[in-house]
């Protein structure tokens, strides 16, 4: 399972534990880096022209000495370019020590069409925006449109964040080593890393273990074992019900939505909770979807305890106002039986002016779980300071967000972030662009829903419905359109299913 990603920080401890554990010392390691870059550079490009490597003072650029002597030893055309001597004493200088060629000042670079870039000027150490020299190298690369193949992570990246403070290396591949770090995964640095090579370099999984890392790459992996399958015995009831709370008539198509996922993700039963203006509507929709009457909150107390629900979604469609509010605390206050509440779009928003509301009904342990939604903007609207905090990446901001309402946060986007209030945090890297479209948001809460209803714990569950949503829509491609998604969601529960 190596699902973990290491902050530089924790790669850095990881790189010391493993030197103490041994048998490879820092510049065992780092010959063992090398080795894995050289060895993609090789079967990747091997009718390669000539190859730049660019190295930084660092331990990256350490690296980047021990991919040029073993390129030029296999007989490529190797041309060398340097920042700068390394610090006296450091691994990285013993690479250069080995290193037969010599290095050219980066400030002079230069090469010529068909050429390709290794890039190990900045690493894990990077500290500032690139300048300079540095700057002006990822310029003429980016302006003579040479492959690059970065070691660790393109320069210019924050391995924590991946944030580009200033201007960055875009790499047709990115090396990295024993694990992903979160820059990784995380927007814009993904786009910047092409794909990412994890290389063994001799940092045991015993040392990783000991970290006790709390940030994951989101995938199977992580929650496959808690993924609800129905017993040979079972029945509708015992399979989850899940309840969807439908906005007015001219407003029901997302609560629809969010019902269908429910249903697709192995609830046994659900039901649209409408008021009564607009269940003419919603019954000229359903079918195998149930449907009831909910105009207050009396009406729904009844429900919750006549047919107990196991968990509830509110918000799709549902429109702004005190009786989101309303009926959110009544769920989260409701006694026994409901697992969790899905509050997404108007039913975040619903609590812009009185977040703490919402976050002191979750705050009981023994109550229904709370996994909040939002995309940015409804992000910024519960949690304005965290918003707009710079220094923050965006999964320390979903875990302080997490903390502070006692539930769990997905952060939507091309990085999806979920988070729990113990500090856990995966971060999603298999979604697509094409499920940027109206009504997909309202897929992912019925499903997140769904799962919560089938006993499913609600870190897991979240992170399974991200994966899951994300998976659908990727495989659909071209042309998905909200109403898609649900049946999609089909073939990928299937192949998790028989997954053994
Ligand atoms: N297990 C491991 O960890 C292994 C790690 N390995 C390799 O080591 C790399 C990490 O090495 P690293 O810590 O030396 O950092 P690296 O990125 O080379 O740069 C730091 C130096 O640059 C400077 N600096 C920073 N930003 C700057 C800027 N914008 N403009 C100018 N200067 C800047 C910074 O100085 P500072 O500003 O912080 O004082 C510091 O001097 C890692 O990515 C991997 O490739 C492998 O060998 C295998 C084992
Ligand atoms: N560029 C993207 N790549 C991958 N997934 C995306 C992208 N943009 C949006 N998504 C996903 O699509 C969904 C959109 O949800 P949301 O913004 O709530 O839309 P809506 O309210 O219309 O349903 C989220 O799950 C989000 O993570
Ligand atoms: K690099």
């Amino acid at each position: 399972m190596r699902i973990e990603l290491l902050s530089p920080a924790e790669m850095g401890e990881a790189d010391k534990r493993a030197i103490e554990a041994g048998p490879f010392d820092g510049i065992g390691l780092m010959h063992n880096a090398g080795a894995a870059i050289a060895r993609e550079v090789l079967a990747r490009y091997p009718a390669a022209g000539p190859v730049h490597v660019l190295c930084g003072p660092g331990n990256n650029g350490g690296d980047g000495y021990v991919v040029a002597r073993l390129l030029a030893e296999s007989g490529a055309a190797v041309s060398l370019w340097a920042s700068g001597p390394p610090r006296a004493g450091s691994d990285a200088a013993i690479a250069a020590a080995e290193c037969p060629l010599e290095p050219l000042p980066l400030a002079d670079f230069s090469a010529a069409p068909g050429s390709i870039v290794v890039d190990a000027l900045y690493g894990a150490g990077l500290s500032k925006p690139l300048d300079g020299e540095a700057a002006r190298a990822v310029e003429r690369v980016a302006g003579l449109g040479l492959p690059v193949v970065a070691v660790d992570l393109p320069s210019g990246i924050s391995g924590d964040s991946g944030r580009a403070t200033g201007p960055a290396f875009y790499a047709e591949l990115t090396v990295t080593f024993a694990r992903k770090k979160p820059g990784h995964l995380l927007m814009p640095g993904r786009g910047h890393c092409g794909e990412v090579v994890v290389a063994d370099i001799g940092i045991g999984d015993a040392v990783i273990g000991g970290l006790q890392v709390r940030t994951f790459e989101n995938g199977p992996a992580l929650w496959l074992t808690a993924l609800p399958v129905p017993d040979v015995d079972t029945h509708k009831y015992r399979r989850g019900h899940v309840g969807v709370f439908s906005g007015g008539p001219a407003s029901t198509g997302a609560a629809r939505l969010s019902a269908l996922a429910a249903a697709r993700s192995g609830a046994g039963a659900v039901t649209v909770l409408s008021p009564a203006n607009a269940l003419m509507v919603n019954a000229a929709h359903l079918t195998s979807i149930m449907l009831r009457k909910i105009d207050d909150t009396a009406e729904l107390e009844a429900f919750l305890a006549e047919r107990r629900p196991s968990a509830l979604v509110l918000g799709p469609g549902f429109g702004v106002g005190e009786k989101a509010r309303d009926f959110a605390l009544a769920v989260l206050g409701a006694q026994g039986g409901v697992e969790g509440l899905v509050l997404d779009a108007d039913g975040l928003t619903a609590f812009r002016q009185q977040p703490d509301l919402l976050f002191a009904a979750a705050a009981p342990k023994d109550g229904p779980a709370l996994v909040l939604t939002p995309h940015d903007g409804e992000f910024a609207r519960l949690f304005p300071d965290l918003a707009t905090d710079e220094v923050l990446s965006k999964p320390e901001r979903a875990r302080k967000a997490a903390a502070r309402c006692h539930g769990i946060v997905i952060a939507k986007g091309p990085d999806t972030v979920i988070a729990a209030p113990d500090g856990r945090a995966a971060i999603n890297a298999n979604g697509a662009p094409w499920l940027a479209t109206a009504g997909s948001g309202d897929v992912l809460a019925g499903l997140v829903a769904g799962l919560l209803a089938q006993g499913m714990p609600a870190f897991e569950a979240a992170c399974a419905a991200v994966w899951m949503h994300a998976e659908a829509g990727s495989h659909f491609g071209p042309g998905l359109i909200a109403e898609d998604l649900p049946l999609a969601l089909v073939p990928v529960l299937r192949a998790l299913i028989a997954e053994p």
